[in-house]
């Protein structure tokens, strides 16, 4: 089966990559947890689609399995679901050495592995992401999280997944607005880090919108593999992992002052992409053509570009106790050319200049 490696030293981990072969992941799984005895996390959108399949797979391989599901949605992303969870895997009799799968979203992914990340301080995690974002992003670079109401992903941990499996056939039963919250972040990918990747997007954004097998295989592994590349250079995000938060400064807030339930995170983020492009613009960082550039491919995809209905003040607000922020002071993922980011900090005045 065709993989790569997330080189991590000894917290190293493969990313599988597949097409409707739920059926071998017991027999994976297996290779890479130490016991049978396991925890599957999920919704109630994915249980109905795809639980079934993994826990005959899992149970041919003889292993030990309970399950729970939770809403699907953000507003899941909570302390409390992480409690209720947490009690369950005790009330299972999860041990030191069992372990927590993830099969869903980026909702499922980050509560399951805050989860793993917590229970008796850390058991394995196996991530099965089931939606593009999650394919992309979410399952790779061991980012764990809730929310607070106020504040996204604010509680939460570095816990890295002993494996990823990304079978694609799963992206059949996914709405657009889903498909094109992940292609938001692989949007993201292209600017930050390979612009060839972003090009590729812009030549063949009709074939990826219809879920062309070849099209959707190749930007999937790609955007792993520059996730994967930044992640095993910054693992804990000392520094330049930083990058891979470009358009989640303005993002996350737009999406905690909302309460999390009118924008998805992939649109969220491709609103804040639009805002650190006007940003860089004012600065000087990068020309009006590489502005229209991006913003046009963002427009041609059918995500928002602007927000509507928030006070910019209030935005400034939420955006001071974002996670890059130090002494102070805010700081964003700003342009400097095709496929360049970097870490700079922004004075107050210039970011109510660029908001409505
Ligand atoms: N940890 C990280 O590094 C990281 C990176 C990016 C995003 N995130 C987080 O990921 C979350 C967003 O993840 P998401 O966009 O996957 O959202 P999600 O998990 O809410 O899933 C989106 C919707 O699709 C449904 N769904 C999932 N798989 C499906 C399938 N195959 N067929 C049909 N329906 C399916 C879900 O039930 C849900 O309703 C956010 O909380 C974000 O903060 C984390
Ligand atoms: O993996 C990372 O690092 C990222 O920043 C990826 C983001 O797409 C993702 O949304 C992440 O959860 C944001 O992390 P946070 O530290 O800003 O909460
Ligand atoms: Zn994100």
């Amino acid at each position: 089966m065709d993989f790569i490696t997330i080189d991590l030293k000894e917290r190293s981990y493969p990313i599988y990559f597949a097409y409707d072969s739920f059926d071998k992941l017991g027999e994976i799984v297996k290779k890479h947890v130490r016991s049978s005895k396991t925890f599957i996390i999920t919704d109630f959108n994915v249980y109905p689609l795809y639980f079934e399949k993994l826990n005959e797979s899992l149970k041919k391989s003889r292993f030990d399995v309970s399950y729970e599901v939770i809403p699907a949605g953000e507003t899941s992303k909570t302390m409390e679901m992480a409690q209720r969870l947490l009690e369950k895997a005790y009330d299972y009799g999860l041990l030191r050495d069992s372990s927590v799968i993830a099969l869903g979203g980026g909702v499922v992914g980050d509560i399951a592995g805050f989860v793993a990340a917590t229970y008796m301080r850390g058991i394995d995690f196996v991530q099965i992401p089931t939606t593009l974002l999650a394919q992309v992003d979410s399952s790779v670079g061991g980012k764990v999280a809730v929310n607070l109401k106020k504040g996204k992903n604010i509680i939460g941990a570095f816990h890295q997944p002993k494996m990823v499996y990304i079978d694609t056939a799963v992206l059949n039963t996914l709405d657009k607005r889903e498909i094109l919250g992940g292609l938001a972040e692989i949007i993201k990918y292209g600017i930050i880090w390979d612009f060839s990747l972003f090009e590729y997007i812009e030549s063949n954004i009709y074939e990826i919108l219809d879920l062309e097998e070849d099209k959707l295989r190749h930007i999937i592994k790609k955007s792993c593999e520059i996730k994967g590349k930044i992640v095993s250079l910054d693992e804990k995000e000392e520094n330049l992992r930083s990058i891979l938060n470009f358009g989640h400064t303005i993002g996350h807030a737009i999406e905690a002052l909302t309460g999390y339930e009118r924008y998805i995170h992939g649109e969220a983020v491709a609103i804040g992409m639009v805002y650190a492009c006007k940003l860089a613009l004012n600065l000087g960082y990068i020309d009006e053509k590489y502005f229209e550039r991006i913003f046009s491919l963002i427009q041609r995809t059918g995500l928002p570009t602007d927000y509507e209905d928030l006070h910019k003040e209030d935005i400034v607000e939420a955006i001071k106790l974002d996670k890059k922020s130090r002494e102070a002071k805010i700081n964003f993922v700003l342009l400097r050319g095709l496929g360049k980011a970097e870490v700079t900090t922004v004075k107050e005045e210039e970011i109510l200049k660029v908001l409505k």
